[in-house]
């Protein structure tokens, strides 16, 4: 341990995943976007928070993750970071900021290793971005996959539907994995697959395969926080499982204080000076 890091904590490390891969114990990741919902995760006990793009979604309200610059993914990141005593941190790199450059790629990885104190970077694709990820390897930063469905792509899809149900598709999917473990990537993300073929992927390669979408055979599962705790509203497939009805909650006391507020219930004498 580093003379730095005065607590006793052990952290999760890419070694530390890989041993759980290796005796059989599921791996438990959510989102987080801010220095709070982070230090609540973290305590919790999560093993790897991943700084999503999907903060495009959740946080700033837009339609795609594809509008999300790098300097928010690392003001999102170093936020996150500063909450964390346990937990493996991942940070996607956003659109347009690794796809096709490999020179990009290692700079923008960088980057968010340098500004924000993260652990690793995740990517989405395989065979194409063979080069970038290798690059990001080569200076020394874990990078996590992400194949299936790949919402920085969506537009070259143009749904959301299930990815992988044909034949083709899902031969491609196999051998994207094999690259990316070949390449040296530390786990994999398989999104919204067939649960059969997303078993396949995690007993054919030997790095952990976390699943979004993509049934129970995987080494893990990773959710978006904000839909688990039921703070989104909208977003409701299939594969996402509530576990809290935090908007209700929210609702029912931002309302509670407007009509005590209205009715100069609040404050009282205890809460004035
Ligand atoms: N709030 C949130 N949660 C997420 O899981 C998430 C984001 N945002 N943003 C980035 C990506 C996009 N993801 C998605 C988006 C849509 C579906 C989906 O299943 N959508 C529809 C089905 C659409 C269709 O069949 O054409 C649904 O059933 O809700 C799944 C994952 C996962 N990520
Ligand atoms: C859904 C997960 C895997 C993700 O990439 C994100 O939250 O951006
Ligand atoms: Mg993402």
């Amino acid at each position: 341990m580093s003379v730095h890091q005065s607590s006793n904590i052990k952290r999760v490390t890419t070694h530390t995943l890989q041993e759980m891969k290796a005796r059989g114990e599921k791996i438990s990741m959510l989102t987080a976007y801010d220095y709070s919902m982070a230090g609540i995760l973290d305590a919790a006990g999560i093993d790897i928070i991943l700084v999503g793009d999907s903060a495009s979604n959740v946080m700033a309200g837009h339609e795609t993750t594809l509008p999300i610059t790098l300097d928010q993914m690392i003001y999102h990141a170093s936020s996150v970071v500063r909450a964390v005593k346990r937990a493996f941190v991942v940070v996607d790199i956003p659109f347009g900021s690794y796809q096709g450059n490999s020179s990009e790629a290692l700079r923008s990885t960088i980057r968010i290793m340098k500004e924000s104190g993260a652990h690793a970077v995740k990517v989405e694709g395989g065979a194409e971005i063979k080069e970038s990820v290798t690059r990001i390897l080569s200076a020394g930063v874990p990078v996590m996959g992400h194949l299936g469905l790949t919402p920085q792509s969506i537009y070259k899809f143009g749904t959301y539907t299930v990815r992988a149900k044909e034949e083709k598709e899902a031969e491609k999917l196999l051998s994207d994995a094999k690259v990316l473990e070949e390449c040296g990537c530390f786990a994999i993300v398989l999104e919204k697959i067939p649960a059969k073929l997303a078993q396949k992927v995690s007993e054919t390669v030997a790095i952990p395969v976390i699943g979004i979408g993509a049934g129970a055979y995987v080494d893990g599962q990773v959710l978006v926080v904000h839909d688990m705790l039921g703070i989104t509203q909208e977003f409701q497939p299939r594969f996402l499982r509530q576990y809290a009805d935090l908007r209700g909650t929210m609702l029912n006391a931002v309302e509670n204080y407007i009509q005590d507020v209205k009715s100069k219930d609040f404050p009282n004498e205890k809460e004035s000076y």
